[in-house]
């Protein structure tokens, strides 16, 4: 199987305003895939249609390979039931406690106690919340709601998991457990991960592949270091970063670095050439473990040869570049 999802045609209106236009999105089975746009553009909306919770106009969703439908047959159960999901607010029952939500898809599906004990003491364990099991939501953190959550999500054993702003309501030291968590789900129960956000550093770190919502489209999809590095116009108008004109006679290069031996060569370039630079931005991170990152030089235009040559000559991924990427 080589697509775990996937969405073809997809349009969806409400009240006869178009939210989903012709939307086309393929994630393999295994891959964390990102989904990233503005407030309003039809992320939440995508996903809801994905879980088969929400009824669209036109197109189609096969989930490995079965189209989903909206009945509540058996089949359209089972299909759903290989779909877990987790939200911002967690979504937890106030009167129950950690245990009982964990429970509940299970219960729902009348498996036996045992099994469901059994299970929800498993996943408490997976999630590192086995010392809140008796108590309620308002006596835990947001971190540990979402542990409860997701622990609750993974109940049924889903294939896919979809998570919508998991993230959004946690601070950075949380988020990034959680997408450790997620990370590890991904990889130890071979489960795929569907992250929609709008906070651009959660698709960086975790997601492999991603696609960029704009006004209900899809604009652009394909590898995240590759779309990162390119950044091209939707992903710039998802993080306010606009191109601005620079004079006419300076050089403007885009240095892209793929390790961290690379970022080296541009300290040792003044001395080696004995001609300085000036670096109008940097962008450098670590994607999934990689260094990688765009630095934008400028120098005076009769040097231009001379860097050019020196940066083929150390094998450093460089474009002339006409205006440059930066904050407005
Ligand atoms: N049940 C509904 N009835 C009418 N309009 C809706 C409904 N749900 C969503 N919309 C509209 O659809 C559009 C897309 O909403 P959606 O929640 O999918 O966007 P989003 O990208 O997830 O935004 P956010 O990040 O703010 O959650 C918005 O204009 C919203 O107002």
């Amino acid at each position: 199987m080589t697509k775990i999802i996937n969405v073809q045609n997809v349009t969806k209106s409400y009240n006869k305003q178009i939210i989903l236009k012709q939307i086309n999105m393929t994630v393999k089975p295994g891959e964390i895939y990102g989904l990233i746009g503005l407030s309003g553009s039809g992320k939440s909306t995508l996903l809801r249609c994905i879980n088969g919770i929400e009824k669209f106009d036109s197109g189609e969703i096969h989930i490995e390979n079965e189209l989903i439908s909206y009945d509540d047959s058996i089949k359209s159960r089972r299909i759903k039931k290989r779909i877990g999901m987790i939200f911002q607010n967690f979504a937890l029952l106030e009167r129950k406690t950690v245990f009982e939500n964990i429970a509940l898809p299970l219960k729902c599906w009348k498996e036996e106690k045992n099994k469901t004990e059994n299970r929800v003491k498993e996943l408490m364990e997976f999630v590192g919340i086995s010392h809140i099991a008796g108590k309620r939501p308002s006596q835990i953190s947001g971190g540990q709601k979402q542990r409860v959550a997701i622990a609750r999500a993974l109940s049924l054993s889903p294939k896919i998991l979809l998570c919508d702003e998991a993230t959004s309501a946690l601070d950075p030291n949380t988020t990034k457990s959680i997408l450790e968590l997620l990370k590890e789900i991904n990889r130890k129960l071979n489960i795929t991960v569907i992250i929609v956000t709008h906070e651009m550093e959660v698709i960086r770190s975790v997601c492999d592949k991603m696609s960029i919502i704009e006004n209900g489209e899809i604009k652009i999809s394909g590898d995240t270091q590759e779309i990162f590095l390119m950044n091209p116009e939707p992903l710039q108008n998802v993080t306010g970063k606009k191109r601005i004109q620079l004079s006419e006679d300076k050089t403007v290069l885009k240095i892209s670095f793929t390790s961290q031996e690379d970022t080296a060569v541009l300290s040792y370039m003044p001395q080696d050439l004995k001609t300085g630079f000036s670096i109008l931005s940097a962008d450098i991170d670590n994607y999934n473990e990689k260094t990688t990152g765009n630095v934008f030089i400028s120098f005076k235009a009769e040097n231009k040869a001379l860097i050019m040559n020196y940066l083929l000559e150390k094998k450093i991924m460089f474009s002339e570049i006409f205006d440059k990427e930066g904050d407005e």
